[in-house]
């Protein structure tokens, strides 16, 4: 028997608590797009912390919410098939705002995964002072039993490391990794890249609108000749009305759009990008089983 480790770990949580910033954080690389804006995840991302002595395969859920379309519905099933699968869920809740009945709500579902281990994140420790901390720890505590209780600061990189290892202290024993020693993550560059557009595409917009963006990417062209890669999106909106927010006054917010999202792309492959966003409108693809398949879900 090694006493390496290995295994499956997912953050639940209200939305904007920090999951995606945590991930993003532990694997040292940007693979899950965050927002401001709530409900910004969509995808199971695995994102990779290697450890000499461990590996944790981190999946990024959606996060549990009551449905209200097609698309909820889908999101929701997501997660609860991964939740099923993990064996550490990661329930996270803020340091800043006192627990409440969204919180306790996601607690209680984490009884439906007896066979996963269970560990408190206390996230944001670096928005809220010492003593708000301790108090979010111990209100945490009276949830329920966990293996672990742990305070982290995403941006400050605090405490991550005490979050790796003790999250690997409980994962099963493996002969072996799970994942190549360079793997960050299993999604394809074409999956990363849409989700860049999209995260460029949420800053700044509003109301229902960031739930109804979608973005694919239908080509990517190696232009040898000129070292560059050409790389052609579809940004989907649900209505013509959200097609105009989107592009903005003579195309204006749509080159920032653009430019955000190419600096992204480029930092990411680490060479010249061009981008080419094209918009589309289809119509209430949130609630069309058809449109939701197109779009991959
Ligand atoms: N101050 C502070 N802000 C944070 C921290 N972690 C995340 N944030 C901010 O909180 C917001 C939400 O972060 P996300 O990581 O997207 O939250 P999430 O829980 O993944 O959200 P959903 O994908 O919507 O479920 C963003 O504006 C982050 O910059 C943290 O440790 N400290």
């Amino acid at each position: 028997m090694t006493d390496y480790r290995a295994g499956f770990v997912s953050f639940v949580g209200r939305p904007n608590v920090g999951k995606s910033t945590l991930t993003n954080a532990l694997v040292g690389e940007k693979v899950a797009i965050t927002s401001s804006k709530p409900q910004t995840t969509r995808r199971a991302i695995r994102g990779i912390v290697h450890r000499s002595y461990g590996q944790l395969i981190v999946v990024d859920t959606p996060g549990l919410h009551r449905p209200r379309t097609l698309l909820g519905e889908r999101l929701n099933s997501l997660v609860q098939s991964t939740l099923g699968d993990v064996d550490v869920i990661g329930f996270c809740v803020p340091a800043d705002e006192a627990i409440g009945p969204g919180d306790r709500f996601i607690n209680e579902q984490l009884d439906q995964y007896p066979r996963a281990k269970k560990v408190a994140i206390v996230t944001k420790t670096d928005a809220a002072g010492k003593a708000r901390v301790a108090q979010q720890l111990l209100a945490v505590s009276q949830l329920r039993e966990w293996d672990a209780i742990i305070p982290v600061s995403a941006p400050r990189g605090e405490q991550l490391d005490v979050l790796v290892d003790e999250l690997l202290q409980l994962m099963p024993q493996s002969e072996h990794p799970l994942y190549p020693a360079e793997t960050t993550t299993d999604e394809d560059t074409a999956e990363r890249i849409a989700e860049f557009v999209r995260e460029a595409a949420l800053e700044g917009v509003s109301d229902e609108l960031p739930h109804s963006i979608a973005v694919t990417v239908d080509d990517m062209i190696e232009r040898e000749d000129k070292d560059l890669l050409e790389v052609y999106a579809n940004l989907y909106v649900e209505r013509d009305s959200q097609k105009g927010i989107i592009i903005g006054k003579g195309g204006a917010r749509l080159r920032e759009v653009g430019e955000r999202a190419r600096g992204q792309i480029e930092a990411l492959l680490g060479r010249r990008v061009y981008l080419a966003l094209h918009v589309k409108v289809a119509k209430d693809w949130q609630r069309d089983p058809k449109q939701l398949g197109r779009l991959g879900f």
